[in-house]
């Protein structure tokens, strides 16, 4: 059985590292330096890095320097998100050495966008399913979107090669994963599933692997490691097999 990949995250706005609870702007805890905190993800061991320009989610601004600061200074993977809605946005995306690029609201309003794109750069291009109940939700989790399963139908018709599945209401919490929302995405597609959102502790991580065989391929980690919940290489050994 192949171990679960995990994905620390930065999330950067107005220039700095910060986590958020249940994604609202205002919730903002800072931790200071984005490439201070990607440095350290990368020391202890992480393969990935879940880079996130809040600002650009939220339309806020954008903080593209700091973005193609970080993703070049990584020697591991790095998957892109926020504000990635259009050709100029995507190149540019692309175009920092990401390994791949997360989309979130363009996948629920520019369907005709998404799928050229997805047929154009295949599995660079994941979309990112940000969810209350089964109720998606764009431009910085302020808007609805549609419903999950119907969209999700939609994408794996498209060819999307991944997801990466938030529950809203569990982000920043330190609440636990939504397993149940994960088992239901894994049981309407075979592409791989990323989970975010709620992991609190190693027993959370171990929770998620145990759905690696259904489909979930990696868990993003964010506010248990900034705070001092557990070490990265605490979770990259909890998760190993
Ligand atoms: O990660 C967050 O905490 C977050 C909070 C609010 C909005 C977006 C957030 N993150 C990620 O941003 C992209 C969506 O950006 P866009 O809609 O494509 O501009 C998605 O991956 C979210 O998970």
């Amino acid at each position: 059985m192949p171990k679960l990949e995990l994905l620390p995250a930065v999330d950067v706005r107005d220039g700095q590292a910060v986590r958020l609870v249940h994604g609202e702007s205002g919730s903002e805890t800072s931790y200071g330096s984005p490439l201070d905190a990607a440095l350290a993800w990368q020391s202890a061991g992480a393969e990935w890095l879940h880079l996130v320009d809040l600002d650009a989610a939220f339309g806020t601004g954008d903080n593209r320097d700091v973005i193609s600061e970080v993703t070049g200074a990584m020697d591991i993977k790095v998957e892109l998100s926020g504000g990635i809605r259009d050709d100029a946005s995507l190149e540019a995306a692309l175009a920092t050495g990401c390994r791949r690029v997360n989309l979130g609201t363009a996948a629920l309003e520019s369907p005709e966008w998404v799928a050229k794109v997805i047929a154009e750069h295949g599995d660079r291009i994941a979309v990112g399913l940000d969810v209350r109940g089964t109720t998606l939700r764009g431009r910085g989790w302020t808007r609805d979107g549609g419903d999950l399963y119907e969209t999700l139908a939609r994408l794996d018709a498209e060819g999307c090669a991944r997801y990466v599945v938030t529950d809203i209401a569990k982000d920043g919490t330190l609440e636990g994963p939504n397993l149940g929302l994960l088992r239901d995405v894994c049981a309407v597609t075979d592409r791989p599933v990323v989970a975010s959102g709620g992991v609190s502790s190693l027993d959370d991580l171990r929770a998620i692997s145990l759905l690696v065989p259904e489909g979930v391929e990696g868990a993003i980690v964010g506010k248990a490691l900034y705070a001092k919940a557990f070490t990265l290489e605490e979770a990259l050994k909890a998760v190993a097999v």
